[in-house]
């Protein structure tokens, strides 16, 4: 009988099914990580919240652990990378708690218009301060959404009923999805400019670390209210503290901070700052949903061999899962580059085997394309739930299928469609497994899509590689391997640079200044 440790308080209903099914299950909470370690060896899942680390030290010790479940949504807590080293899947439970979440953004957004906190405080203790208290309406205002998926369209759809206007920055919101929520689509610049009330809806990755910046705070509407019931990474907190200070941001409702559990935070004690301990999903209601679906995910798991929203791993029969193994790991990679480097609202998306990869159940080379884009934008995106998602979304997904065997003998072609029409990557193995880029948007080059790289556009001019290989030295950027394309007949160059570290803002922005450079972006695969 399979062995479930639950470390995380979690609803009674998940370790009810447990047993229904044939699992054995303990519950022991508040462990410490030693404490953790010393136990994990004798489970075969762990299901957690948010407190249990899974950390790779952990992972060292979890000899048999095959799935760890988390009752929620982000993952923020589990090393994904190293548990899948491990073999050990990963899963989580997308939808339980966007309802419950959604609202709490809806709590606090009228907790600042009413300033409920500050006033309940102050009758309580016996100053009756009426006048003290004005508040503003919700009706007519303005709410901006720094992402519109789960929980901000939720949001945005109650909002409406309180007569609000919902505008929202969202690049991976399409017009057409963006109309049919009633929802107008802006930039991010617009947003911090347009907004009365703003709520963030994102993951944190590194494109939306900092998102509400010093620089983007200074951009916002004086008076602007802020909440955020996603990840505390996503403003800057010493700036938030000093806008609320100087009165230029009339309040603030923070259920996320960046260092958890926020039991001292500079933030505490300024004026207009309204906070909860990262209390987002933690409705009764929510709860069950996150606890019956995680255990009986697990328990699918655990005693059938069954996949579903798992982060790390395909739905796959036994027979099929070797075989499309290396053509999953290079779709994923050509998915993930036209996702981190479309710029635009992605309308459709297509992909085209040839060859060998012809011959294989095109449904996970697909979803593991549509992981790898849908990756770029949000991390709770999986190989069950990408397909799902895109549909949920308006996303046109095409599967196009040649027989024929081109230059290579296997082929696999991403091509998004966006407002300034369709732009393509094709990739191959080399070898029998070895994922490698041979075009991108149009230009041969051939590329491993690996750790940390950076894409460049520039006029093929020559003097180009000698420059930027000495800016990024003198910055101690060490470059793995150089990969150059250039489009036939002259014109533009494209440079993808395998760099040994992440390169940061400042020296992106030299590289941005160099002569001749058009485009600079980082990629991360
Ligand atoms: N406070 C809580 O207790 C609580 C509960 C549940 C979820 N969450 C958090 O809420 C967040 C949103 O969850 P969700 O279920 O709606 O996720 P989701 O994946 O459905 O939606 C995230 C949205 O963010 C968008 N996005 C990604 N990068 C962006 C960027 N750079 N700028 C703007 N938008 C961007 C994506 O396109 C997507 O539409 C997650 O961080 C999740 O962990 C918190
Ligand atoms: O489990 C919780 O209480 C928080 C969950 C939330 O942050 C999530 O990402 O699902």
């Amino acid at each position: 009988m399979p062995k479930v440790l639950i470390s995380d308080k979690m609803d009674p209903k998940a370790a009810e099914i447990f047993r229904a099914r044939g699992v054995e299950v303990d519950e022991i909470i508040g462990l410490s990580k030693e404490e953790l370690a010393e136990i994990i060896g004798k489970y075969d899942g762990l299901a957690v919240r948010s407190s249990t680390k899974l950390t790779p030290k952990i992972l060292e010790s979890a000899t048999n652990l095959k799935v760890v479940g988390r009752a929620g949504i982000g993952v923020d807590n589990i090393d994904i990378p190293a548990a899948s080293a491990k073999g050990v899947v990963v899963m989580n439970t997308p939808f339980g708690n966007s309802i419950t979440t959604a609202e709490h953004a809806i709590a606090m957004m009228f907790a600042l218009a009413r300033q409920l906190p500050e006033a309940d405080a102050s009758t309580q203790a016996g100053k009756w301060e009426k006048s003290k208290f004005m508040g503003v309406e919700l009706t007519h205002k303005t709410l901006g959404l720094i992402g519109a998926g789960n929980i901000g369209s939720i949001v945005a759809d109650r909002a409406h009923g309180l007569k609000m206007k919902v505008i929202a920055y969202d690049p991976f919101l399409t017009e057409e999805r963006a109309v049919e929520l009633g929802i107008e689509k802006v930039t991010l610049d617009e947003l911090f400019e347009r907004s009365d009330f703003l709520t963030l809806h994102t993951p944190l990755t590194d494109q939306t670390r900092g998102i509400v910046s010093r620089e983007a705070l200074a951009k916002t509407k004086k008076g602007v209210r802020i909440i955020n019931c996603a990840r505390g990474g996503l403003i800057d907190e010493e700036a938030l503290k000093d806008a609320l200070e100087s009165g230029h941001v009339a309040g603030a409702a923070l259920d996320v901070f960046a260092e958890e559990p926020a039991k001292e935070n500079a933030l505490f004690g300024t004026p207009g700052l309204i906070s909860t301990p990262h209390l987002g999903a933690s409705t009764s209601e929510a709860q069950v949903n996150v606890a019956i679906q995680v255990a009986e995910q697990m328990a699918d798991f655990l005693l059938d061999g069954g996949v579903t929203n798992a982060l790390n791993m395909p739905s796959l029969t036994a027979e099929e899962a070797p075989k499309l193994k290396p053509y999953m790991a290079l779709a994923k990679k050509l998915g993930s580059l036209v996702g981190q480097l479309a710029h635009d609202a992605v309308k459709g998306i297509s992909i085209e085997v040839e060859g060998a990869a012809a011959e294989l159940n095109q449904k996970p080379i697909t979803g593991a394309v549509l992981a790898g884009f849908m990756g770029a934008y949000s991390d709770s995106v999986n190989m069950v739930n990408a397909p799902y998602l895109a549909k949920e979304r308006g996303l046109d997904v095409r599967e196009i299928r040649h027989e024929r065997e081109g230059v290579y003998h296997t082929l696999i072609r991403v091509a998004v469609m966006t407002d300034e029409g369709e732009k393509s990557v094709a990739g191959t193995l080399f070898g029998e497994d070895a994922p490698r880029l041979v075009e991108l948007f149009g230009i041969k080059i051939e590329a491993d899509l690996d750790g940390d790289m950076l894409y460049v556009v520039n006029e093929d001019a020559p003097g180009f590689i000698g420059r930027i290989g000495t800016t990024l030295g003198a910055a101690g950027v060490n470059i793995g391997n150089f990969h150059l394309g250039r489009r036939d007949g002259g014109g533009d160059a494209v440079l993808l640079l395998s760099v040994d570290q992440h390169v940061d803002e400042p020296i992106l922005l030299e590289v941005c200044n160099l002569e001749g450079v058009k485009t600079v972006k980082t990629l991360s695969f």
